[in-house]
């Protein structure tokens, strides 16, 4: 594309060079760069990005967008723009075609619920003939190709970039997990979602926004940007803040189970290998017998039906849908032994989501609950004791490990975890490596004890400072049983 016809609507100063340059691809991170791309330089939270044009000019930039006046010799055009963030959202949009306008761009929000929602709404739309791609912290889903992804919402260029992907292939759909930090760190503007979702909005992140207002205002942001409806929990205290704070005109579909709300759920029965439920909305209501446990899947649900019922999907393909799903990787998911005990992993790493999963798994626990689990190094420290807290209030045990320590001293963290347990006299042991302390867990469990491994979900490594070492936790149960049978 021509450098000429990609700047034209955006405010900025060439520098020097000429604007009759084809780009062939933007990119952000020089070692990324290849032959005729755009380099954008982002001041970052490590690094400065401005420091390695000449690294992106080796590697075969032709243009560089900067928002500092910098000395460039190289033989290269240069722009300078205000904000190099939101020029890189702005170019990747119309470099690759607006691709976020040619689909029905479906964003979810909030603490827990997203990456379920999700592959909820795939579920749906799929028994209802719509094909439909996910972006969200499980990765890219197109069809049958699953693309890895760093971050939950990957930066501005990236998504354009799997967004014309899914256009190209003529997918309609495509519902996107929108974190908090993206909206804060520019990564989804000038992107056109139709529908915004929000789940709930609890503890997590206060190591970035510092106080739940900032967490609540970057959430908020993205009911302001869709263009066709927003879907709000209405029993979340933040969701009914939403409503009142919205200065978007668009319509509302509220869901919920206790307060009053256009999509709701009634008769309620959560059992232990599933919940069965009638799903109510204006248009009428349906049983659904759905095999996601806990009373907070049918939250989920919700969200994902309302979006359904937004563009007009029956009542039957939503039941389809729904009662098709047999699990999402890595939430709640029973790890498939022939003991006489359960083991459960689930992705709980939030105060919230904790609760929530003991919460269902006490109603049905036979035996003993024996939880391993960690917090995130590098992550909120405002949550650790709180989590500690949480589990400490459902389990028999609570074995405190480690969850991707990143640059934190695994045990530091530990300790943080166990000052909440303490708080509520929970009875713990700390076991700082996960392996040990799963093969803990499994080799002093008693019948009908059932385990919960927490944190880590679908996670198959585990980050430790900048490596990332191969780690799947379910594996690891079956090769610990096998040992302990030999
Ligand atoms: C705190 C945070 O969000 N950091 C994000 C940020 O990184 P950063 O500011 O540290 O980047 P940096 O390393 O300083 O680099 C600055 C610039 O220099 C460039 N660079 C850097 C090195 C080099 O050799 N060459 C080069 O060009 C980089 O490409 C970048 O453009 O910008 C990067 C590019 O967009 C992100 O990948 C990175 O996410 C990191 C990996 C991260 O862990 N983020 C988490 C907190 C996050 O965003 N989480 C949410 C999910 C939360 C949830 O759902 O619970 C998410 O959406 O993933
Ligand atoms: N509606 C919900 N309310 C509270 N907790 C939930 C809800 N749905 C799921 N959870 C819990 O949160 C965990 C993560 O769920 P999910 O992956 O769907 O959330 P997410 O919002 O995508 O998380 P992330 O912020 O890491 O992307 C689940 O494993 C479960 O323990
Ligand atoms: N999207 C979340 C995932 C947390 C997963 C947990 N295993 C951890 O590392 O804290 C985050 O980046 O904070
Ligand atoms: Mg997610």
């Amino acid at each position: 594309m021509k450098l000429k016809n990609l700047i034209e609507e955006y405010e900025i100063e060439i520098l020097k060079g000429s604007t009759n340059i084809c780009i062939n691809g933007i990119e952000h991170d020089s070692r990324k760069i290849s032959k005729g791309n755009m380099f954008v330089a982002i001041e970052g939270f490590t690094v400065d990005g401005h420091k390695y044009i000449n690294e992106a000019i080796e590697n075969g930039a032709i243009c560089v967008v900067v928002q500092k006046e910098i000395a460039i010799g190289q033989d290269v055009t240069v722009v300078k723009v205000d904000d190099t963030k939101l020029a890189l959202a702005k170019f990747s949009s119309i470099f690759y075609g607006e691709p976020s306008k040619k689909l029905n761009l479906i964003g979810v929000t909030g603490t827990n619920g997203k990456t379920s929602i999700t592959y909820l709404i795939k579920s749906i739309f799929e028994a209802s003939d719509k094909r439909t791609g996910i972006i969200g912290t499980m990765g890219i889903v197109i069809d049958n190709d699953v693309i890895d992804n760093t971050n939950t919402t990957p930066e501005s260029n990236l998504t354009h970039k799997y967004l014309k992907e899914m256009v190209d292939k003529g997918i309609q759909f495509c519902a996107m997990e929108v974190s908090s930090h993206s909206l804060d760190l520019k990564r989804v503007e000038y992107m056109d979602f139709k529908v915004g979702i929000f789940t709930n909005l609890t503890e997590d992140h206060l190591d970035y926004h510092k106080d739940m207002e900032n967490y609540y205002k970057s959430k908020l942001r993205l009911f302001n940007m869709t263009s066709g409806c927003n879907i709000i929990n209405v029993d979340d205290e933040y969701g009914r803040r939403i409503l009142k704070d919205l200065e978007n005109s668009i319509p509302v579909i509220t869901y919920g189970i206790e307060k009053k709300s256009d999509i709701y759920a009634t008769n309620v029965v959560c059992h232990p290998k599933g919940v069965d439920f009638i799903l109510n909305c204006p248009k009428g209501s349906i049983p659904i017998n759905m095999k996601l446990l806990g009373k907070f899947n049918v939250y989920n649900v919700l969200a994902a039906a309302a979006c359904a019922i937004y563009y007009d999907i029956d009542l039957f393909s939503i039941k389809k849908g729904i009662e098709s799903i047999n699990g999402i990787k890595g939430r709640f998911e029973l790890v498939p032994i022939e003991e006489d005990y359960s083991v459960i992993i689930d992705f709980a790493h939030t105060p919230d989501g904790l609760e929530k999963v003991l919460s269902t798994i006490k109603q049905f626990a036979e035996g003993r609950i024996v939880v391993v689990f960690g917090a995130g190094g590098n992550r909120d420290r405002a949550k650790r004791p709180i989590m500690g807290e949480t589990v400490a209030k459902y389990a028999d045990l609570a074995i405190v490990t480690s969850d991707n320590p990143r640059y934190e001293d695994p045990d530091k963290i530990i300790e943080d975890i166990i000052v909440g347990i303490e708080r509520v006299n929970g009875k713990y042991i700390p076991i700082t490596d996960r392996k040990e302390a799963i093969k803990y867990a499994l080799s002093n469990a008693r019948p009908k004890d059932t385990i919960l491994l927490a944190g880590k979900g679908h996670e198959t490594y585990t980050i430790i400072k900048d490596k990332i070492i191969p780690f799947d936790e379910k594996q690891i149960v079956l090769d610990i049983l096998k040992d302990i049978k030999e």
